[in-house]
């Protein structure tokens, strides 16, 4: 069984996507990745969307566009990535859980070093902004 997970793509005025690094002791560790995180039990999608964009960062998304999913098996386990672009959204993102951040443009997403699941979704990213 894999772990559902919800992605944001989260995009500003300037076509810029806000990237965050996971902590270096967690699965996937030390690796860049789009906010998100489990969906919990009996949640739906946008509602753990939202939640995670809250614990995470302190915004609401306010209009979000399905981008794709992404199923991938890692060894030690199996996640299927639910990826929602979120074009606009309330409060200023901060990171609440000290994980260091940054808003990256399309040309330069390639310098990041994302987990291997990330690899279809970057390129979806890229074909979208640019
Ligand atoms: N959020 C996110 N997770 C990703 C990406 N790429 C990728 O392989 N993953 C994987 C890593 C994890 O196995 C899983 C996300 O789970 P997580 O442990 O971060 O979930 P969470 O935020 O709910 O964290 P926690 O409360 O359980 O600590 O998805 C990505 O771009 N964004
Ligand atoms: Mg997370």
């Amino acid at each position: 069984m894999s772990v559902h997970v919800a992605v944001g793509v989260i995009v500003d005025g300037r076509s810029r996507v806000l990237l965050t690094r996971r902590a270096g002791h967690v699965h996937q560790g030390g690796l860049w990745e789009f906010p998100g995180g489990k969906v919990e039990a009996g949640e739906s999608l946008a509602a753990a969307l939202d939640r995670e964009l809250r614990e995470e960062l302190s915004i609401t998304p306010l209009r979000t566009t399905s981008l794709l999913e992404v199923k991938h098996d890692y060894s030690d386990k199996s996640v299927l990535l639910d990826v929602h672009v979120v074009w606009e959204f309330a409060g200023k993102p901060q990171a609440l859980e000290g994980q260091p951040m940054a808003w990256v443009g399309a040309s330069e997403l390639a310098a990041y070093a994302f987990p291997a699941a990330n690899e279809p979704i970057v390129a979806a990213v890229v074909k979208l902004l640019t």
